[in-house]
């Protein structure tokens, strides 16, 4: 017996928008669908969205929540309120700047006990390769750990170090064993030697930061992943997946190992890849610094047509704050500033305003953000679709209203942001997780946190 229905005339359902009515149980998973709008009866409560859009909660597969160790950067309450104000109902938690980070059994432990408490919405978790942790890799993923995330070049933070090709390929013959997804930032420094900023390039000036950090560094370490990638022994098991590409010359790389070499290899961009262009960033703006960088218009458009090619899959925040001190927004030196730009909760909106321009369907921006991030997850069936079986995740959306990004706007923790002052069209008005809701624009999110944590040994 159904607890309550959920109407509305615009409910994307398959990849379509059509007016059902979706019954959910008690416990908050989605028990029936049926077409059209049903009348209201007494023993179910009625939740009437006729007029508004219902589109599947967010799942934003790449946030950086810090806590512990690094909490006055962002933390589990700050960070996962500010989910929820932006319709996403899922977040998994990348495996670094939290201290320690997520690369042992041991070191999840603390991490999972500040969780716990202060999930407002559900919560997973990634963890991290480095050289050396192999075999903490298993005992890792039945722990609930999802994937792995590595560098392939320095992180910023001293505990999470860089792996080399040896180390990569240990870890490609653990996790092709396992239910899980091997994840890269593809920054590589190529033999050649690192890129040459001239010496009187201005650290103040994007075009200096961006010189330091060329395309050739993607595609170097993207070419060496799908050559190791080759070399694994029943490698057909093995799911790998570039996080944040901005560059487009990345893009032919990726298409020629998806569909020629038959590697199992899933990429993902940003939503601020998406909507910034290096041309337009003023200098001092170290709130746009990020890494791989943000690059050209003409960069920015490949990368939109990549999405709709389906070459990359997933559109996330890699929202990675730190404190204002660490941004150097005073003196601007884009070579002292930490690398991360914030956004959590801001990204449908953001991502609505740019693909209603380019004449992209609604359809698409959920497809990119809550089913197929559901998937690179692990967790389709569950989350990121409105389907019978999957939890009651919900945002009550209207595609037409405007807003600007205030600081009110902006929950999570140090509200800088490049999207502070941005014009979007699209209003999250409601997020519901399991058929409860958990944010209103006018009451903004409860008090009290109904988060999970996600810690099933995945099993796809
Ligand atoms: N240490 C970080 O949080 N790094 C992150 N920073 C970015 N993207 O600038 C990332 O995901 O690589
Ligand atoms: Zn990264
Ligand atoms: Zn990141």
């Amino acid at each position: 017996m159904a607890a309550s229905v959920f109407v509305s005339s615009r409910v994307l359902l398959g990849g379509k928008f059509v007016p059902a009515s979706i019954f959910v149980s008690e416990d908050g998973k989605i028990t029936d669908i049926q077409p059209g709008i049903v009348n209201s009866s007494e023993n179910i409560t009625y939740y009437d969205y006729s007029n508004k859009t219902l589109l599947p909660g967010l799942v934003d597969s790449h946030v950086h929540l810090n806590e512990p160790g690094r909490t006055e950067w962002e933390g589990f309450e700050t960070g996962t309120k500010a989910a929820a104000a932006g319709g996403v109902t899922t977040v998994i938690d990348m495996p670094l700047n939290a201290i320690p980070p997520t690369t042992t059994v041991e070191n999840f432990q603390p991490k999972l006990a500040a969780a716990t408490t202060q999930a407002w919405v559900d919560v997973g978790f990634w963890g991290g390769v480095i050289p050396g942790n192999d075999k903490d890799l298993v005992p890792l993923v039945d722990n609930g750990v999802r994937g792995f995330k590595c560098f392939m070049i320095e992180s910023g933070v001293d505990e999470f170090p860089a792996v080399e090709p040896a180390d990569i390929t240990k870890a490609m013959d653990v996790l092709k064993e396992q239910p899980s997804v091997f994840m890269f930032h593809a920054e590589m420094i190529p033999l050649e030697g690192e890129a040459k900023v001239a010496d009187s390039a201005p650290p103040t000036a994007y075009s200096s930061f961006l010189t330091s950090r060329p395309d050739s560094y993607e595609t170097t370490a993207i070419e060496t992943i799908v050559d190791l990638a080759q070399k694994c022994h029943g490698n057909d098991t093995l799911k790998l997946h570039i996080v944040h590409i901005s560059s487009s010359e990345t893009l032919p790389i990726l298409k020629r190992a998806q569909n020629e070499l038959g590697i199992n290899l899933t990429a993902e961009t940003c939503f601020h890849y998406l909507t910034f262009t290096s041309e337009t960033i003023p200098d001092k703006g170290t709130h746009y610094k990020c890494c791989p960088p943000i690059r050209t218009k003409a960069n920015q458009d490949a990368l939109w047509e990549a999405l709709q090619a389906g070459v990359l899959q997933t559109v996330v925040s890699d929202h990675s704050p730190c404190t204002p001190a660490l941004k150097d927004l005073e003196c601007g030196d884009f070579f002292k500033s930490w690398g991360g730009v914030s956004g959590l909760g801001l990204g449908l909106s953001i991502l609505w305003t740019e693909a209603s321009r380019r004449g992209i369907g609604l359809e698409k921006v959920s497809e990119w953000t809550a089913r197929n991030t559901a998937k690179h997850a692990g967790l389709s069936g569950r989350k990121g679709e409105i389907a019978i079986g999957c939890d009651a995740d919900f945002v009550v959306f209207d595609p037409e209203k405007e807003f600007v990004v205030t600081e009110q706007k902006i929950h999570f923790k140090n509200k800088i942001s490049p999207y502070k002052g941005k014009a979007l069209k699209g209003l999250v008005e409601k997020t519901y997780l399991r058929g409860n809701c958990i944010y209103t624009v006018e009451a903004g999110v409860g008090d009290k946190p109904s988060g999970k944590l996600i810690l099933e040994r995945r099993t796809e």
